[in-house]
């Protein structure tokens, strides 16, 4: 079989979507550090390593497809996060991105908090051991079941989301002859800058209250946040310490921040103003953005920290506020960079002139971010080095869809072969937990890898597990 790689020039570019670079990276064998988790690097043998393992041999123990996740770097990504906010601030992890018991744990050595967002996640986390009163529940429409056991076991914190659920969560808190600590969760009005799907601070969706006047709720007054406040200072069995913004997910610019932060900083005063109270906790969400591609330029944790902190001062300062305490829960920022997802490549097919189909054995169940946000991803052949010439390819899955793409646009060695091994990474973030059973896959293990050594953490499922499910 010979396979020829695309030549070097315009064609490229006739096939590349506008923005994306159109000249192969110089070599192709070396791991851009932006991309790929701290302790991976390029072995004598040419294999990529992850915490001083192969990844042949990790294939081999573990198979593929499967998420490695450096736990040296995760450990790092929240003590970073930690010290960079220090003593004053809080950071909440979002386990949205991923949970799991191990993660839980790692989490209360490193010193964070958790944020949930269901009674899974909960569950995980009471059961992992995290001390209830450093996890916050969120949630649109969080049940009466949930809501119930987040309050019997002693949540720190309750996200209230709407009017409904002002008034449920204050009559279950009554029942229980409890007190609950609350914030409200406004939507500032900030248009973040990243894909529409996972922007959440306009005022036309879903989440939170809205600052300005909002269209469901015309009686509100100033806006359907200042009523919410209202309802929530009338209620016995809710104490009411914040205020909640999260703007979105994969935002690079800090701009969007810096208004959300003035915009709550600005309610916390009409708080102060219209009902003498005021308010010692503000939230700004997560959604700092990580780098996928070596074009991506994250912040670090300690220029974030600087931005937000220096804002909330400020704007406090001119409104006469005591600054109140902040925190932050950022998911993706800590575990997005931590893992790659390993792959066999199953098939190879050139198409003259336009690229080369690369199938390897996962897909959107395992990665489902490139079908849902049209999220672009780098990869590399991690069970070799090679020196044959860049070759335009797509990487995609093994799903009964066209759409089913992993990487959309890469350039990897010609000499690319069946039983190759390609390593995708900054795939930590919802990626295992958006993982799915599509075409009855089996979703990848999680295993984690440190000094030398590799344990599961997650499982592969089986098909037994699929079959317990199905009970007719
Ligand atoms: C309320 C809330 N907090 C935190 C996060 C975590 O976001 P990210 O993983 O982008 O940091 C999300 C998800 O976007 C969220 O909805
Ligand atoms: N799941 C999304 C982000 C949503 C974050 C949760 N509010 C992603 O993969 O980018």
């Amino acid at each position: 079989m010979s396979r020829s790689a695309h030549p070097a020039g315009p064609r490229y570019a006739d096939v590349l979507p506008e923005g994306h670079y159109t000249a192969p990276p110089a070599d192709l064998n070396q791991l851009d550090r932006t991309v790929w988790s701290q302790t991976v690097e390029r072995g004598t043998e040419g294999a990529v390593t992850v915490g001083g393992m192969d990844v042949r041999q990790l294939a081999e123990e573990f198979g593929t497809p499967a998420y490695f996740l450096d736990e040296a770097d995760f450990r790092a990504r929240c003590r970073a996060w930690r010290d960079a906010f220090g003593q004053g601030a809080d950071v909440f992890y979002a386990g949205k991105a991923f949970l799991s018991r191990a993660v839980v744990r790692w989490l209360y050595e490193e010193g964070l908090n958790l944020d949930v967002c269901s009674g899974g996640e909960l569950a995980t986390a009471l059961e992992a051991g995290m001390p209830a009163d450093r996890i916050a529940l969120h949630g649109n429409n969080k049940s009466v079941d949930e809501i119930t056991r987040a309050i019997e076991v002693g949540v720190g914190r309750i996200v209230l989301d709407s009017f409904q659920e002002i008034a449920r969560v204050a009559h279950i808190a009554g029942r229980l002859g409890r007190r609950q600590a609350v914030q409200i969760r406004v939507t500032v009005g900030v248009e973040a800058h990243t894909h529409e799907f996972i922007a959440t601070a306009h005022e036309d969706q879903k989440f939170g209250l809205a600052l300005g006047r909002g269209t469901s709720q015309p009686e509100a007054g100033g806006g359907q946040a200042a009523e919410a406040v209202r309802r929530v200072l009338k209620l016995d069995s809710l104490e009411l310490t914040g205020i909640h913004s999260h703007i979105g997910s994969q935002i690079f610019d800090m701009a969007g921040f810096e208004v959300s932060a003035r915009r709550v900083v600005g309610l916390l005063t009409e708080i102060r103003d219209e009902h003498g109270v005021e308010l010692p906790e503000i939230d700004l969400g997560g959604g700092l953005g990580i780098a996928y591609t070596p074009e991506d330029d994250p912040s670090e944790p300690h220029d974030i920290a600087k931005s937000l902190g220096d804002i909330v001062r400020r704007e406090c300062e001119s409104a006469g506020l005591a600054v109140p305490r902040l925190s932050v829960e950022p998911g993706r920022a800590i575990v997005g960079p931590t893992a790659f997802t390993l792959y066999e490549v199953g098939t190879i097919k050139e198409l003259e002139g336009l690229r080369t189909y690369v199938s390897v054995d996962g897909g959107m169940s395992d990665n489902i971010r490139t079908a849902l946000y049209d999220a672009e991803y780098s990869v590399a052949l991690a069970s070799r080095a090679s020196e044959a010439p860049p070759m335009l390819s797509r990487v995609v899955g093994k799903h009964c869809e066209s759409g089913d793409i992993v990487v959309r646009d890469a350039f990897l060695p010609a000499d690319l072969a069946p039983g190759d091994l390609l390593a995708v990474p900054a795939t930590g973030a919802y990626c295992r937990s958006m993982a799915s059973n599509y075409n009855h896959a089996l979703r990848p293990p999680v295993v984690a890898v440190k000094d030398g050594s590799a344990r599961t953490i997650v499982r592969r499922e089986t098909e037994e597990d699929l079959l317990r499910l199905d009970v007719g």
